[in-house]
C-alpha cells in the first residue's frame, strides 16, 4: 500500500513535467482520452496473462495496470485517495448484498 501511496504522489508531481524525461508527463500532454485508452490497453494485457493462467507475466502486467490506472485518475483530477475512501465506505457490505439492494431498492 504505501508504495502505490507514494507512486501516486511520484506520479501527480509527473503533471507538467518534461516529457522527454517522464513517461507520465509524456501521457498528460496526451490528455485524458489518451492517459484512458492506455489503461485499456493495459487492462487487456492483464485479461490475456490471467486467461493464460501465467503469473509472472499477471504479476508485471497488473503492475502496469495499477500505474496506468493512477496515471489515468490523475488526468481525471480523481486522487488516489478519493478511492481509498470509496472503498473504505464499502468495507463490510458484502457485494452480493449491495446488488440485491440495488435490484430491489
Ligand atoms: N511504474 C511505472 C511504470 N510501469 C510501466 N511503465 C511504463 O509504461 C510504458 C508501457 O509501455 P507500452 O509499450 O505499453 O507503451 P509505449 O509504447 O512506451 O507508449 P505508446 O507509444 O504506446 O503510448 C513503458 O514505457 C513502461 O516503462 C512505467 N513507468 C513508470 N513507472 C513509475 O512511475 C514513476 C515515474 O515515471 P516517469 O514519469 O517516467 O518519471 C517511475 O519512477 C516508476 O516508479
Amino acid at each position: 500500500m504505501e508504495v502505490l501511496a507514494r507512486l501516486a504522489k511520484t506520479i501527480e508531481s509527473r503533471q507538467g513535467a518534461d516529457v522527454k524525461k517522464s513517461y507520465a508527463a509524456k501521457l498528460f500532454s496526451r490528455g485524458k482520452s489518451k492517459c484512458a485508452e492506455k489503461f485499456g490497453e493495459e487492462a487487456i494485457e492483464a485479461i490475456i496473462a490471467a486467461a493464460k493462467g501465467n503469473r509472472k507475466n499477471l504479476t508485471e502486467e497488473a503492475a502496469d495496470v495499477l500505474f496506468h490506472m493512477l496515471v489515468m485518475l490523475t488526468a481525471c483530477g480523481v486522487s488516489l485517495d478519493d478511492v481509498m475512501k470509496e472503498l473504505q465506505r464499502r468495507e463490510g457490505t458484502s457485494g452480493i448484498e449491495e446488488k440485491r439492494a440495488r435490484a430491489t431498492g
